[in-house]
């Protein structure tokens, strides 16, 4: 199996003393890795980490290889990534703003672009300003522009958090599509167990800032009901732990 990311002993703490510690993570090609964890878990610390946007205190991050931060660029060549609600420039269209992530990528064409916005949803609206946009189609639009580039990895914090019905259905189609039809591996952070449980086939457990418990879903849900069950008997442990530390 072909190990793409890798973290060891990433660590980072903020000046409150909160944020991870000791995380080591594997992801391989192909795999759609849910990392699962209630608010204030150290998700978006791991992520966030991954994708440079903040330095870790300690650990080793490799990404296809390729060490971080010292490598970062010839890294994150092959990731896409939708961080935390995306911060757009609010006067361009939905279209201008795919321009501009497209020049970063000279491999991408206009039938490209065209081609994820069809994905997401928002083909009709490509012309109107992105001020006007309500936090789902803007979710949208940040989806459109992880996936523009065709990475082999892509790195999702809270995909669905302001997504309807409709939309959420849209999301999970397209990383099924995209995992199945071109191999592409994700990771996805989230607290809808439901959907990571239909998603993923791998999932990491994070609490209190460090990664309690990870597998694979088929061999979790031999053992337990539902994965919702097994996640709460995980954090039911970590209590514990905590308690009698
Ligand atoms: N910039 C920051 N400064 C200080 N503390 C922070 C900062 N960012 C996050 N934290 C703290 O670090 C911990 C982990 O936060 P993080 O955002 O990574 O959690 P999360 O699992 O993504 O949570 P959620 O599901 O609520 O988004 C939390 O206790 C949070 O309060």
């Amino acid at each position: 199996m072909t190990i793409i990311l890798e973290t060891s002993h990433l660590s980072k703490e903020y000046g409150n003393k909160r944020g991870i510690r000791d995380m080591n993570i594997q992801l391989h090609a192909g795999d759609v890795y849910g990392l699962l964890g209630p608010n204030g878990a150290g998700k978006t610390t791991f992520l966030k980490l991954i994708t440079g946007l903040i330095r870790p205190d300690q650990g080793a991050i490799s990404l296809f290889n390729y060490q971080l931060p010292e490598q970062f660029e010839a890294g994150m060549q092959h990731v896409g990534s939708m961080i935390e609600s995306a911060d757009f420039h609010e006067f361009l269209g939905a279209w201008q703003y795919l321009e501009l992530v497209a020049r970063f990528y000279p491999t991408v064409t206009k039938k490209r672009m065209e081609e994820v916005l069809e994905l997401v949803g928002l083909i009709k609206v490509r012309k109107e300003k992105i001020k006007g946009f309500s936090t789902g189609m803007k979710q949208k639009l940040a989806l459109a522009a992880a996936i523009l580039p065709e990475p082999k990895l892509v790195i999702l914090d809270e995909p669905t958090n302001g997504l309807d019905i409709e939309g959420t259905v849209m999301f999970r189609k397209l990383i099924k599509q995209l995992s199945t039809e071109k191999g592409t591996s994700f990771l996805i952070s989230s607290h809808m167990i439901h959907e990571l449980e239909q998603l993923c086939n791998r999932v990491g457990i994070v609490a209190d800032g460090q990664l309690k418990k990870e597998g694979y879903v088929t061999e979790l849900l031999k053992n337990n009901q539902s994965l919702e069950q097994f996640y709460i008997d995980e954090l039911e442990l970590s209590k514990e732990d905590r308690e009698s530390a």
